[in-house]
């Protein structure tokens, strides 16, 4: 388990984080939310220990991450944004470097495995100056992972790549937290991506949490209105019982609703005098939601 307290971080006289205090549970995947600036680089910094703080303390499997950080270090993997990788070294080199400085036993067989977990067998015997942004962040990940942590903090993952390169960062991050209960903690901007891996979230706005929970702890919060699109057969009509549409056509109408216990009443009503073929609830993703949340938060 990792549990901040009352973190507190300035730069100059510059708050960057105040007062942030949250736990984030063993094998979950937390996705930490913010725009620019918000904290969430210097959050992870502080975490994995690389960074003091001016007043709180992480604490990481009962290790405090500011007296401890060489034991912390060594069960988690952290992956920024300057990857910290040879350009002059071909991929391969790179991880034999890094596996050398963790003093890694069997270096060669955890590569091997490493190289073909992210795909990058075609090409580690070139020079990573060579590489595609896609490439690097894959080798990163390699060298992030090379003694086995079982903690991962990934700051932006998946800035620069393509929807390919995204999907298939998102597609291992999955893998390691399902098949090794990889704790993963990622920081982005870019929600649309996050609800694919994680099931817990953190929002942050100038230097402090905003909000945090499960999506639908967060939705439930934050949705009270919804709006629901559906895409149906209605022979006689859009109109059951005390529900009518607020805009309708042949094959689609927008139902504007008063409460979430609406929707499975009003969608029990339409599969009784129709054919039901999608139903969407506008504004409950995680997109909208952030954008509500931003707006409940901009004036304080
Ligand atoms: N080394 C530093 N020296 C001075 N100020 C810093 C330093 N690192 C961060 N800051 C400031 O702290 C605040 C938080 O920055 P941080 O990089 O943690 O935000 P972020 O949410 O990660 O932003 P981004 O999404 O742009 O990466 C910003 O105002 C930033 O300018």
């Amino acid at each position: 388990m990792i549990e901040a307290r009352n973190i507190t971080k300035h730069f100059g006289t510059l708050p960057a984080l105040l007062n942030v205090s949250f736990t984030i549970q063993q094998g979950s995947v937390t996705g930490l939310i913010g725009p620019n600036g918000s904290g969430k680089t210097t959050l992870i910094r502080i975490m994995n220990g690389v960074l003091g703080a001016n007043a709180g303390q992480v604490m990481i499997q009962g290790m405090n991450t500011s007296q401890e950080t060489e034991k912390v270090l060594s069960i988690c993997g952290t992956l920024t944004e300057q990857s910290g990788l040879y350009e002059n070294m071909s991929g391969r080199d790179n991880l034999l470097f890094f596996a050398d400085a963790f003093a890694l036993k069997c270096p060669a067989e955890r590569i091997d495995e490493l190289v073909e977990l992210l795909e990058i067998q075609d090409y580690q015997h070139r020079k990573v100056g060579t590489y595609s942004t896609g490439m690097k962040k894959r080798l990163g990940l390699a060298r992030v992972l090379l003694h086995r942590p079982s903690i991962l903090f990934l700051d932006e993952p998946t800035n620069g790549l393509d929807p390919d390169g995204i999907q298939m960062v998102l597609r291992i991050l999955r893998r390691l937290n399902v098949e090794q209960g990889m704790t993963i903690l990622i920081s982005s901007h870019v929600l649309t991506q996050l609800s694919a891996v994680c099931n817990d979230y953190i929002f942050m706005e100038k230097g402090r949490i905003v909000e945090k929970g499960t999506e639908q702890e967060i939705i439930q919060r934050y949705q009270s209105e919804p709006r629901l699109e559906v895409e149906a057969d209605m022979p006689n009509g859009w109109i059951t019982g005390a529900f009518s549409p607020v805009a309708a056509n042949s094959h689609s109408a927008t139902f504007q609703l008063s409460s979430r216990e609406q929707i499975p009443q009003l969608l029990r009503q339409l599969t009784e005098s129709g054919q039901v073929y999608q139903a969407r609830i506008e504004g409950n993703d995680l997109e909208s939601i952030y954008f509500a949340i931003r707006e409940a938060n901009a004036h304080e």
